[in-house]
Formats: structure tokens, C-alpha cells, sequence
């Protein structure tokens, strides 16, 4: 039997995917342990393989094959746009795609003015911006803590997520347009998906049946 190999987006969700998989009884020695700087994990006894990837390149291991699934956040799925089957919603890493800013920011925002729009999501606000047709916008790409950019004066707005709101609130800032809700999905490449076809059937069967529970 060949290894099912998946890549997990390092960070806050990577806990909560072994929490999830633990609990279907597939474990894996040390990919807990935060000292190790061990990048991949085996489970010789159900031939599985996990690696932990920074976020945004999960859905390129996956769209090439080099991971048969992915384990990562709507947002990252959404602005990577690479040609995978995304098959579950997993149902944590609940948060908000939002465009935020000081109040101040909310009349621009309605008469369409010519704002600059600070993200590390460039390809989602450029989407979102375009769509809404009248609003002339600067993309402004940024790599995290983004929440500075309409305080020292780099943009008007941000698009990022928001989840409890606190790290906005703290910094004097508030949601003025929701653009979409996101959680965790399972992403599959093509190739796997029906070479593989039982083995990944069979897990994500096992993942409905623990969400209902
Ligand atoms: N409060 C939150 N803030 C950020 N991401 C969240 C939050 N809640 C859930 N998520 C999800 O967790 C994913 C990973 O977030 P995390 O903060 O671990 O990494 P990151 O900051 O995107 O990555 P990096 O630090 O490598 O830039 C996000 O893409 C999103 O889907
Ligand atoms: O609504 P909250 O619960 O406050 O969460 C939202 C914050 O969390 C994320 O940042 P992260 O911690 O990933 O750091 P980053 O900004 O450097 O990416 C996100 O970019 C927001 O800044």
C-alpha cells in the first residue's frame, strides 16, 4: 500500500486537524512536540504521511500531488486559487473575511472614493472590490499585522479576517463590510482523489460521521 500523504498548515489550525484525526485513532509520534524542527511525520501501521507547510503553499503541495490532501483555511483556498477538490467543510477555524477600518473610513467606502486597501489577501479584495463595480481601489499586498496599515496612514481599509474582533477593537479599528465566512476545509488533488479513491472516501466518511457527533 502506497502512503496517503497530507500537508497541514502550520499554525492554529495544525492542533486542531490532530485533535480531529486523534480522535478517528490516527496519531502520529512528535508532530506535537514543539521543539522538534521535524517537518514531516510518518504512521508506518496506516502507511499515512503528514508534513506541516506554511499555510499559503498548502494548496500548491496539493495541487501538484507532492500531498494527496490538504488541511488548511478557506481564506488561503480561496486567494491561492489552484485547481484542487475541496470536499469538507471540517467545521473549525471559524472566522470573517472583512473590509476594516477606522469609522472614519465608512463614508469613502460609500461614495465609491478612491481608497487603498492594505491585505494579505490581495486576490480576494481585488475580487471583492471589482465585483462591487463602483469602488476605484489600490490594492496594498502585506504579509500580517495588517491592522497597521490605516493607523500609520499606509491605507484607508484592510481586508483580513476577523474572528473575536478583539485584535480590531484594540486598535481602534471596526468591520465595515463583511465579505464572506471561512472555516477549515479537506482539499484533495484530482489525481489522488480517484487513484485513491476508497482510502479518501472512507476518511472523509469517518470525518462526517465525528462532526455529526
Ligand atoms: N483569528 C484568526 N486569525 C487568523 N487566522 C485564523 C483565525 N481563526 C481562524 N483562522 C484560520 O487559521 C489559518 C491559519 O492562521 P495562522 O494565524 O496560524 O497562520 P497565518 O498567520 O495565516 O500564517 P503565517 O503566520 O505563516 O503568515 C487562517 O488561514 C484562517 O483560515
Ligand atoms: O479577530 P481576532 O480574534 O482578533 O483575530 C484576527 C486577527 O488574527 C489574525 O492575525 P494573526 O494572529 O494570524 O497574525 P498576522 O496578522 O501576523 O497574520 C488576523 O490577521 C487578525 O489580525
Amino acid at each position: 500500500m502506497r502512503y496517503l500523504t497530507f500537508a497541514l498548515a502550520k499554525g492554529r489550525l495544525a492542533n486542531k486537524t490532530m485533535d480531529m484525526f486523534e480522535k478517528l485513532g490516527i496519531t502520529c509520534d512528535s508532530i506535537r512536540d514543539k521543539e522538534t524542527r521535524k517537518l514531516i511525520f510518518v504512521n508506518e501501521d496506516l502507511k499515512l504521511k503528514f508534513f506541516l507547510a506554511k499555510a499559503s503553499d498548502v494548496p500548491t503541495y496539493v495541487e501538484y500531488g507532492a500531498a494527496d490532501i490538504g488541511i488548511v483555511g478557506e481564506d488561503t483556498i480561496l486567494e491561492e486559487g489552484r485547481n484542487l477538490y475541496e470536499v469538507m467543510d471540517l467545521g473549525f477555524g471559524k472566522c470573517k473575511m472583512c473590509v476594516c477600518g477606522p469609522e472614519s473610513a465608512r463614508e469613502k467606502l460609500q461614495h465609491g472614493e478612491l481608497i487603498r486597501v492594505a491585505s494579505k489577501y490581495p486576490s480576494i479584495a481585488k475580487d471583492y472590490f471589482y465585483n462591487k463595480k463602483f469602488q476605484t481601489v489600490e490594492i496594498i499586498k502585506l504579509n500580517g499585522s495588517v491592522e497597521l496599515a490605516p493607523i500609520v496612514g499606509l491605507s484607508e481599509v484592510i481586508v483580513d479576517i476577523v474572528e473575536t474582533g478583539s485584535t480590531l477593537k484594540a486598535n481602534g479599528l471596526t468591520v465595515l463590510e463583511e465579505i464572506c465566512d471561512l472555516s477549515a476545509r479537506m482539499v484533495v488533488n484530482q489525481v489522488s482523489l480517484k487513484m485513491e479513491q476508497e482510502r479518501i472516501r472512507k476518511l472523509i466518511y469517518d470525518l462526517r460521521k465525528l462532526k455529526q457527533q
